[in-house]
């Protein structure tokens, strides 16, 4: 396989990255600790293209502090968008693919219809709205990239919705969990699998792409399958959003179609329950 760089490879798209790169016996992928890749370093970063001549790069750096972004919109842009500038810049000057991750927070959530790739985008949080501009930069600087926008990302590794709730769960008799808010969540364990097979084909049909897993559900319902999965006997209470006041909004509906990238990638996406029984028996 062709030389691959990946930046962000301590968080949990990265550590999955790593995962599935042992379990496929991908060798020729570097993953780069922050302290020798920050992609707000542009210099750093053209040393590390001289040294390595990528011929992909996958980003999975960002600031995803959903809450906190709303009160550090000047952090959250330089990683979100800044970053993704960088590494769009020097992924062109030295003709390398970059694979880079956007969110379903990009879209406003007031439809009911899957979304697809070329539906309006609309955010309503600094961290989507800053998601975007990365995705616009991106575009702007390099014309070979996949932008892959995914959903409510969880796994056996680093923190998440499903680690929350198997905390909580423990800790509590009861928990309040928001069921009008409908999405698909992603294994990002699977997510991975999809970026290298994109890399394995060799693919050059560039562009935005929606990837989570198949499925919708809302967060409640998400919540009773973890408990379930893990037989946890805490009492789930379905609440609205009005009940659970957080800094940032979230969209109400953010299902993406996948459509495109089944069809150009000829790949089958995993059911969110099958996947989440098997990221349980991962944990
Ligand atoms: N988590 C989710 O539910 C979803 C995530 N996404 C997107 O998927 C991608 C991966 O997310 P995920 O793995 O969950 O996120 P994490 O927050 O787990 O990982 C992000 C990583 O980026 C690192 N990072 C931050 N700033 C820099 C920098 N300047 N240079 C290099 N690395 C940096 C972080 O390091 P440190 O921790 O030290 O700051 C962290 O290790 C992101 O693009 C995210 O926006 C999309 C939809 C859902
Ligand atoms: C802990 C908890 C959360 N919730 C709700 C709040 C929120 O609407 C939802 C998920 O909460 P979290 O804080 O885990 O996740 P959140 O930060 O909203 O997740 C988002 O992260 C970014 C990075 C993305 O890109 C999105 O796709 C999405 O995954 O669950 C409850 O209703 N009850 C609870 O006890």
């Amino acid at each position: 396989m062709s030389k691959i760089v990946v930046f962000g490879a301590s968080g949990q798209l990265g550590q999955c990255l790593q995962h599935v790169a042992k379990e496929r016996n991908v060798t020729d992928v570097v993953f780069l600790p922050e302290e020798q890749a920050d992609i707000l370093d542009a210099a750093k970063l053209q040393a590390v293209f001289a040294q390595y001549r990528p011929a992909y790069c996958i980003n999975c750096a960002a600031y995803t502090a959903v809450d906190r972004a709303e009160d550090d919109v000047d952090l959250a842009r330089k990683i979100n968008r800044d970053g993704a500038e960088n590494l769009s810049r020097v992924c062109d000057e030295f003709e390398t693919t970059l694979i880079h991750i956007s969110t379903d927070f990009v879209f406003a959530g007031t439809g009911n219809q899957p979304l697809i790739e070329t539906d309006e985008t609309e955010p309503i949080s600094v961290y989507g709205l800053t998601k975007l501009e990365g995705e616009q930069v991106v575009a702007e600087h390099t014309s070979r990239y996949f932008i892959l926008r995914t959903s409510w990302l969880y796994s056996e590794f680093a923190n998440n919705f499903v680690k929350t709730m198997l905390k909580l769960g423990r800790e509590r008799d009861e928990l309040r969990i928001i069921w009008d808010q409908i999405g698909t969540p992603t294994y990002a364990i699977d997510l991975a699998g999809c970026i290298f097979t994109i890399i394995e084909r060799q693919s050059q049909q560039y562009g935005v792409y929606h990837y989570s897993n198949e499925g919708v559900t809302s967060w409640y319902d998400f919540a009773k399958a973890i408990f379930e999965l893990s037989n946890t006997s805490v009492n789930a209470v379905p609440i609205r959003t009005a009940e659970y006041p957080t800094k940032a909004t979230r969209p109400a509906f953010s299902v993406m179609d996948k459509t495109k990238v089944k069809t150009n990638l000829q790949l089958a996406i995993p059911h969110w329950r099958d996947s989440l029984k098997e990221c349980m028996s991962r944990i």
